[in-house]
């Protein structure tokens, strides 16, 4: 079959012909449309609390549309918020970017993208006993999504991840991140943010994300990004670099979009 890519022949616009679930009405990315946001009092009760453990030697693969860190964390907690009385435990981080910084992120805010988006997943282990079971129910997932601003300062969080791209340049490709990985540090220091139901961004597209949107951006540089774009999306000789791997807004139709301001 085909594989899914972001290109015109494999990309976006076709996706729904090989996933069927990419056509449906809880899609991802949306635009965040601010007017429409409603400020959801019992939001604000709960508020929306994490737990994550600093683990070193965490898997980071070339997936052939990115990077993506494994992190199993069995101790990490995310809860409260949109999340219910359900606990979620964190799977994987990943990111999405443009080929310039004009673009890149996968939300849009008031139609204006930024130069990337981070995704860190956690899936419900309250309700699921495997994260491929929890991607197969509604509230399955828990996706915080973190935009990325171009600045002077490099991010060395994100640093740590740019240092192991030369040993990953082609698809299928992996190594350990020897230094230590705190997922607490790529969350903005404001911890507002907006949320709504929707879907993976990739195929299969599964509709089973509970969606948090930080509404402050982190910091990256531009040579980080440069790093990232110098990714191959092919696992041979043939250099096809994954310069863009970001999914366009897709409608949200009557869905809520609701923010707590943290
Ligand atoms: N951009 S995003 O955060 O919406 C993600 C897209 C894909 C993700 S996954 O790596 O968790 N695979 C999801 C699955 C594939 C098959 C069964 S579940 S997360
Ligand atoms: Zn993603």
């Amino acid at each position: 079959a085909a594989e899914w890519g972001y290109s015109p022949t494999n990309g976006p616009d076709v996706w729904a012909r090989l996933f069927p679930q990419a056509g449906g009405a809880r899609q991802s990315p949306v635009d965040i449309c601010t007017s429409i946001a409603s400020s959801d009092s019992n939001l604000e009760m709960k508020k929306l609390t994490f737990a994550y453990e600093s683990q070193s030697d965490l898997r980071i693969l070339n997936t052939g549309h990115g990077w993506k860190v494994e992190a199993p964390q069995s101790g990490s907690r995310l809860e409260g918020g949109p999340l219910g009385e359900d606990i979620y435990q964190l799977e994987q981080f990943h990111c999405h970017w443009g080929e310039t910084s004009a673009e890149g992120s996968e939300h849009t805010v008031d139609g204006r993208a930024y130069a990337g988006e981070l995704h860190l997943v956690h899936w419900n282990t309250t309700k699921y006993q495997s994260f491929a079971e929890a991607a197969q129910h509604p509230d399955g997932l828990a996706v915080l999504g973190v935009f990325f601003d171009v600045g002077n300062e490099s991010n060395d969080e994100i640093e740590k991840i740019v240092s192991t791209l030369s040993e990953i340049k082609f698809k299928g490709q992996f190594t350990d991140i020897p230094d230590v990985i705190d997922p607490t540090t790529f969350l903005p220091s404001g911890l507002g943010y907006w949320t709504y139901l929707g879907s993976l961004t990739t195929p299969p597209c599964n509709e089973c994300v509970i969606w948090i949107v930080y509404k402050e951006p982190i910091t990256v540089t531009e040579e980080q990004l440069v790093q990232f774009r110098c990714l191959s999306a092919c696992s041979g000789e043939a250099e096809e670099f994954i310069v863009k791997n970001y999914r366009p807004p897709q409608p949200l139709g009557n869905r809520a979009l609701r923010e707590c301001n943290a």
